[in-house]
């Protein structure tokens, strides 16, 4: 779309390119498909309708922590034999939901969950697939609040906690163990940290088929980071190397699936947020673009320092100024970046912030009685 044409639309708005969404989609199934792994979309990242119904039509499954995300995926005609349903505090209704639809696997990450599935399974007459969702303290080396595999974090089962469970085990006559899930974290960008967990889930697999428990799939979770820096030059995330990681360091056994759930590296470089400069403001060290977009639009530079590569689209000036872009909310961490080199801006300009389709759209907060924000498809 050219700007011309994005520029007639209301701001700020979201703004996905489908085929670019299309070629990424392609690029992973690939790659995953050379070495037989299957691909969940974690919808956390974004559950716009048409992004989830071309994931669909592709072919993924679905990874999901809420009951709302279950519905939504079977809304979208995910099939329940494709749909994890992961998260530390699943209530009993989202439990019932999961089991009513006989979806593939619960990704269980306490052995106080695993009891209350089995009751409520019980009482529902069904028995209940579950993943161990173990904790395999590998240090993701990402963000710390986007760190989820150590053993500080709060999410899994640790390895200190297995032979009570595997005791009790037994106890639980509506679930069955089919699964071993890992997630160490977020926007990860080298591969040490997934070579380390292949090394761990490694050491799981066989201390279960030590025990004679039979797993039949190993869940890697997600993880793989994008290039926040240089959104135009690689866009798509190398799922070749990804994917290569774990054919040379794992060691599953013959009969074993093995999966991931991708979110960011799926849909995060095919979103942007549109929006325009309405005040150019002068300070005493810095001038501030001020737009129409704030961290309820996008919260990842307030709440993770996160960088989005900020452009402006319709400045023809040749001089480039610094400028700190911030938005309207009042907040002094509404800020999208400090330091921001861009050409000349002024009121009206187009700003585009790359890089959004993931933990954009779907992180929105109506904070400061915001209105909900127009999505336009390339
Ligand atoms: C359990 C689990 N699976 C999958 C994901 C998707 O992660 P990402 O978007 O980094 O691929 C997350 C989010 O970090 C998660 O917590
Ligand atoms: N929302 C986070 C990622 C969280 C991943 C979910 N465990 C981000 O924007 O980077």
């Amino acid at each position: 779309m050219k700007v011309e044409e994005l520029i007639l639309h209301k701001t700020p708005f979201y703004l996905y390119d489908l085929e670019f969404l299309e070629n990424t989609l392609d690029t992973a199934k690939l790659n995953a498909e050379k070495h037989n792994y299957h691909i969940h979309y974690a919808l956390k990242a974004n559950t716009n309708d048409r992004i989830l119904k071309l994931i669909q039509e592709k072919g993924l499954g679905a990874d999901c922590v809420s009951g709302n995300e279950v519905l939504k995926a079977l809304e979208m005609g995910f099939s329940p034999t494709q749909i994890a349903f992961a998260g530390v505090g699943k209530s009993d209704e989202e439990i019932l939901i999961g089991l009513e639809h006989d979806i593939f696997s619960f990704n269980c990450e306490s052995i106080q969950e695993i009891e209350v599935i089995n009751e409520i399974a019980e009482k529902q007459n069904k028995v209940a697939k579950i993943a161990l969702r173990l904790n395999p303290n590998v240090d993701a080396k990402t963000h710390k609040h986007i760190t989820t595999g150590l053993e500080e974090n709060k999410f899994g089962i640790n390895g200190w906690e297995l032979e009570s469970l595997i005791e009790q085990l037994p106890n639980f006559k509506n679930i069955e163990v089919t699964g071993l899930h890992f997630h160490i974290g977020s926007q990860i960008t080298s591969m040490t940290p997934f070579k380390n967990l292949c090394i761990r889930v490694n050491e799981f697999n066989n201390w279960f088929l030590e025990r004679n428990i039979h797993i039949q799939h190993l869940n890697l979770g997600g993880g793989l980071g994008i290039d926040y820096q240089n959104p135009e030059e690689s866009p798509i995330p190398d799922f070749e190397l990804f994917f290569g990681v774990f054919n040379q360091f794992l060691e599953p056994r013959p009969h074993q699936e093995i999966h991931f759930e991708l979110g960011r590296s799926l849909v995060g470089n095919c979103g942007s947020l549109i929006s325009k400069v309405l005040y150019v403001k002068n300070g005493i060290k810095t001038n501030f673009v001020i737009l129409d977009a704030g961290m309820t639009e996008l919260i990842r530079p307030a709440l993770y320092q996160a960088y989005h590569h900020i452009e402006n689209l319709t400045s023809s000036s040749s001089s480039l100024e610094f400028y700190d872009v911030v938005g309207p909310i009042c907040e002094s961490s509404d800020c999208f970046g400090k330091k921001i080199e861009l050409q000349e801006t002024k009121r009206g300009d187009y700003i585009k912030i790359h890089s959004t389709g993931a933990y954009g759209e779907v992180m929105a907060s109506k904070y400061n009685l915001r209105e909900q924000n127009p999505v336009v498809y390339l």
